[in-house]
């Protein structure tokens, strides 16, 4: 090679090497930034998988120039942040993060690493779920809880003692065997280790609760459950749903145990809250079996897992392996991969909630994502839009946040049509026309019409659920048809109705099939039936003894939701006094504050919503809290229910259902027929009252035709639970 062209190639290699490092910094730079959205402000703005990718790219560039690597970079570094809010901790010993398997290979080529480093065939592994939470220390002397702390930068955590100690599962003392096992070293202090987490039914609680207040949604249980750890008032992280599941040790000297798998069981007799899916493995095949059982049954779960962490059970073994700067060369995680699909975005639908908050909804084809088809996923609001820049016609990303969530992760930009346009917050609420506001400070947009309909309706909807006034039977369609025919407008309308308005009321559903016999045609609405009316009616005036709470909460008051409601009906015991008090009472209340306070008072200066309360009292709604206890409660909720079984229409009546059914599901069915006072088992026999056959029915359909059992049809079956009226017999 001549002296030019080597000076060209070093040249060159000098370029290649700059953009490197530029690329490096930039990396670093983004990643920090993620990272303190993340771990600081536990809101953030990408997926995991997305911040993986730009770890991975540095550690690439990285692994080519080593050079490049300093004791700041990303790569070195446990990722967390210690709040100024908190006080600082330092751990025992230090917190490390773990390296990652980003698929199979990746985790056959540490197995092999490990095998070689050990010999071969001397390793046994404890495969665990990896649970995506946030990582705490818990610090145990004399056998007594005294201090928890989050990782933090791994050697200087926050002091969140006085917020675990509000988590149910976490002992304040180890049990005594655990520490008759600990023998001599029984008062050393020990600072086991472990994730806090948010299970998945009360995440979706929490945001729907969240939605409904015009808060920030969390963007999944494990953001959650760390923005709930993270607090500053306890009683907040009381409040909501936390548990544990605790797998480590600072040291595990004075614990006299010398594996994993034995530590797992001595954390279970301390007390602790141990997550039973482990297995020792002995094999790379049993580990692979473990992952793939993990990855089929991780929706299964109440709780996220994002992956397996493999760990060399030995203790001997492990202090032979060692740590690297940020992570143990005995353990490694195995990430799922996430589930992310592509689809095309054909609409984004404003809908207004029961407080006029507008909410824009992506609306898309059906994708199977983790499992389920998704069509449709929430944008919040329309800075989110904007954030993303998804656009209608774009084709998106979509995925599970958390896997339970639907979520647009962004568009695919390369396949955006030209004519795509950056989309825009309607100026008039599409429901009823009056002129949005934006209030200053506020993400949301709110129709502020007091007659909007999608408002009266959804605030109807709210009254009658589950949680408020828990009245069976009024379901949407039912709400509109009321509304339709003029007979229900504000809540207190509800009680008013008799069975003769409801009656003849179109359910708002349609016969599938002709039927000479009832002189019916396929198409005509079903109206509803004269028991089904009746048994509206015995729910409404049954909801009439709710509790003050309930009433609170079913009001639909802006920024009440179910605990607020809890704590006011507690502190202020009637209706009256609450509507009385000053604001400065209200926001003393615990859990309550000036925003709420503010916000209830505001409420209760409404003539309108005063008339509406005067009307519920007329109406004989009970508009106290009742503390005589939860048990008198109970006792009295089921006398009422023990009087309604003798008026439920399909009393006595067993079904049983089989083959496939289009309208709903089996479960749905048997629940609406369960509703209704019906029996619903699962096999055929004499005592059977009636079978529902589906598509695809089998020997359950052969054996109620021998024993001369009746078989009815979805069609037929839709109109026993519109009508709650069985077929005459042929
Ligand atoms: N989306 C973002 O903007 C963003 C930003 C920063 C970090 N992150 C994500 O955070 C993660 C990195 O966090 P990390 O450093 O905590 O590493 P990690 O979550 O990948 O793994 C280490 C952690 O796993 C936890 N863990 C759960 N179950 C365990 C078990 N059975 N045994 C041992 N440990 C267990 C521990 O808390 C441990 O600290 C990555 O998934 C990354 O994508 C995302
Ligand atoms: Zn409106």
């Amino acid at each position: 090679m001549d002296a030019q062209a080597e000076g060209t190639d070093e040249a060159a290699r000098a370029e290649a090497r700059e953009a490197a490092a530029e690329r490096a910094a930039e990396l670093n730079r983004q990643l920090e930034y993620h990272a303190y959205r993340y771990y600081a402000l536990d809101a953030p703005e990408i997926t995991d998988a997305a911040f993986d990718k730009l770890l991975i790219e540095l550690q690439q560039i990285e692994a080519a120039y080593p050079e490049l690597v300093t004791p700041r970079s990303y790569t070195q570094r446990v990722g967390g942040y210690v709040s100024p809010q908190f006080q600082s901790v330092e751990h025992m010993a230090r917190m490390y993060s773990m390296d990652d398997a980003m698929n199979l290979d990746e985790l056959d080529e540490w197995l092999e690493r490990t095998e070689a480093a050990l010999g071969a065939g001397h390793a046994t592994y404890t495969c665990e779920l990896k649970i995506d939470g946030l990582g705490v220390a818990l610090t145990y002397e004399d056998g007594r809880f005294v201090r928890a702390a989050t990782r933090g930068d791994g050697v200087t955590g926050e002091d969140v003692t006085l917020n675990v100690r509000t988590i149910r599962d976490v002992p304040m003392r180890l049990s005594q065997a655990a520490l008759a096992h600990m023998g001599a070293d029984a008062r050393r202090p020990i600072e086991v280790r472990g994730e806090v987490y948010m299970p998945k039914g009360s995440f979706l609680r929490l945001n729907e609760e969240a939605d409904a207040q015009g808060r920030e949604p969390f963007a999944n249980p494990r953001n959650a459950a760390a923005g709930s750890l993270r607090q500053k008032d306890p009683k907040v992280t009381a409040r909501r749903d936390l548990a544990t599941f605790l797998y480590a040790v600072a040291d595990t000297a004075p614990l006299h145990v010398d594996s994993q798998h034995a530590f797992l069981s001595w954390l279970k007799e301390a007390g602790f809250s141990v997550n039973p899916n482990v297995a020792r493995c002995t094999t790379p095949a049993e580990v692979h079996a473990f992952c793939a059982d993990a990855l089929a049954h991780r929706e299964d779960l109440d709780y996220d897992i994002d992956g397996v962490v493999v760990k060399v059970d030995s203790f001997a073994q492990q202090d032979e392996l060692g740590f690297t700067a940020r992570a143990p060369r005995w353990a490694i995680a195995f990430k799922f991969p996430p589930e992310e699909k592509e689809t095309v975005l054909r609409e984004i639908r404003i809908q207004v909630g029961r407080t006029g908050v507008l909410t824009p909804v992506a609306e898309f084809d059906p994708v199977t994502v983790s499992g389920s088809t998704i069509a449709r996923a929430t944008l919040h609001n329309e800075d989110e839009v904007h954030r993303k820049d998804v656009r209608v016609g774009d084709t998106i990303v979509v995925h599970k946040a958390g896997d339970v969530i639907p979520e647009v992760v962004g568009p695919v930009l390369a396949k955006r049509p030209a004519d795509a346009a950056e989309w825009r917050m309607p100026r008039t609420c599409p429901a009823c026309g009056s002129p949005v506001v934006h209030e200053e400070g506020e993400v949301a947009y709110r129709c502020v019409s007091i007659d909007c309909p999608a408002q009266v309706k959804e605030r109807l909807a709210h009254w009658v659920s589950r949680g408020c006034m828990d009245i069976d039977g009024v379901g949407d369609e039912l709400i509109d048809k009321l509304i339709e025919a003029g007979l229900v407008h504000d809540v207190a309308d509800f009680y008013q109705l008799t069975a003769d308005d409801l009656a003849g009321l179109d359910t708002g559903r349609t016969y599938l099939k002709d039927d000479k016999r009832r002189g019916v045609r396929a198409g005509d609405p079903i109206p509803v039936g004269a028991t089904i009316a009746a048994k509206v009616v015995d729910e409404l005036v049954k909801s009439k003894a709710q509790p003050l709470s309930r009433v609170l909460f079913a009001l639909g008051i802006r920024h009440v939701g179910k605990s607020v409601a809890e704590v006011l009906a507690r502190r202020f015991l009637t209706l009256d006094a609450l509507i009385v008090a000053n604001e400065d009472d209200i926001a003393a209340v615990d859990g309550v504050g000036p925003k709420i306070a503010q916000s209830v008072r505001q409420f209760f200066s409404v003539p309108e919503n005063l008339a509406v309360l005067e009307r519920l009292r007329v109406a004989g709604l009970t508009l106290e809290e009742d503390l005589s206890g939860e048990a008198a409660r109970a006792s009295q909720e089921t006398g009422v229910a023990e009087d309604l079984v003798a008026a439920q229409p399909l009393a006595g009546l067993t079904f049983v259902l089989t083959g496939t059914l289009e309208r709903r599901t089996r479960d749905e069915a048997g629940a609406a027929l369960k509703a209704l006072g019906a029996k619903v088992t699962g096999s055929v026999s004499k005592k059977t009252s009636y079978v529902v056959a589906g598509p695809g029915a089998g020997s359950k359909l052969a054996k109620a035709e021998s024993l001369g059992v009746p078989v009815l049809d979805e069609e037929a079956l839709e109109q026993v639970l519109a009508t709650g009226e069985v077929p005459a017999a042929e």
